[in-house]
């Protein structure tokens, strides 16, 4: 039977990683996409903007919606502070399965908790199931026509506290434009855009980076 493009690129990591080495991992990624099939990881350009916000939060507890393969999360994941936690959202099943061999081959895998499901259904679940308090951080990459939505449900929720970061890949391409909207306009946030590139490509994109003032 056919491989999938996620098995490929897992194929790629297990050839071209080092086992226990997350910068060797996200380094087979990007040539993968750069090389063989682009895939829609956050990619190295946005995912050094990705880095210094992590860094610069110095997150104790992170939601990224839509884990994908696991790129982004193995970035993430590999500048926690020890004992910070990753929870990552993926509900296809397929995806998951690839994610979770990427991030155990990262060596990343006792910082992360991938839950396979949709995000609608398990962010009011995030503190009687995981004892989530409130998110540091959440990394919004998952299908674009959900990122509002799921961010009205974590304020409803009381995910966020003041001081939390929302940080939005894709709104310029493939875009968001009912969350950016909503996120600019909002005197709840202070939102800033940090111009960037499509992953693997010279096509415009850029990140949104939210900052909830509770
Ligand atoms: C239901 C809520 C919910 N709950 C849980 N998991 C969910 C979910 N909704 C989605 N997922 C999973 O997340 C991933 C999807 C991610 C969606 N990402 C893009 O569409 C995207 C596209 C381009 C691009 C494509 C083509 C172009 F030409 C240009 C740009 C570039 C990018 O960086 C992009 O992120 C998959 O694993 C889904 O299974
Ligand atoms: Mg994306």
């Amino acid at each position: 039977t056919q491989s999938t493009r996620p098995q490929r690129l897992l194929a790629a990591v297990h050839k071209k990683a080092t086992r226990g080495n997350p910068r060797s991992v996200v380094k087979a990624i990007d040539e993968f996409c750069n090389q063989n099939e682009w895939a829609m990881n956050v990619g190295n350009e946005k995912g050094e903007i990705l880095d210094s916000v992590v860094s610069e939060t110095n997150p104790g507890c992170v939601l990224e919606l839509g884990t994908y393969c696991g790129y982004s999360t193995v970035r993430i994941a590999s500048l926690l502070p020890p004992h910070a936690q990753l929870i990552t959202l993926e509900f296809n099943p397929d995806n998951a399965a690839v994610a979770r061999q990427v991030i155990a081959w990262a060596g990343v895998a006792e910082k992360v908790r991938l839950v396979e499901g949709e995000s609608g259904e398990w962010i009011p679940k995030m503190k009687e199931q995981f004892g989530v308090k409130t998110f540091d951080l959440v990394f919004l990459d998952h299908w674009k026509n959900r990122y509002l939505l799921d961010t009205k449900l974590m304020e409803e929720c009381g995910l966020l506290k003041k001081g939390s970061v929302l940080l939005a890949d894709n709104v310029v391409c493939p875009g968001a434009p009912d969350y950016l909207e909503y996120i600019r306009n909002s005197p709840q946030y202070k939102s800033q855009f940090f111009k960037s590139h499509l992953e693997y490509t010279k096509a415009e994109d850029g990140l949104e980076k939210s900052v909830f003032l509770g």
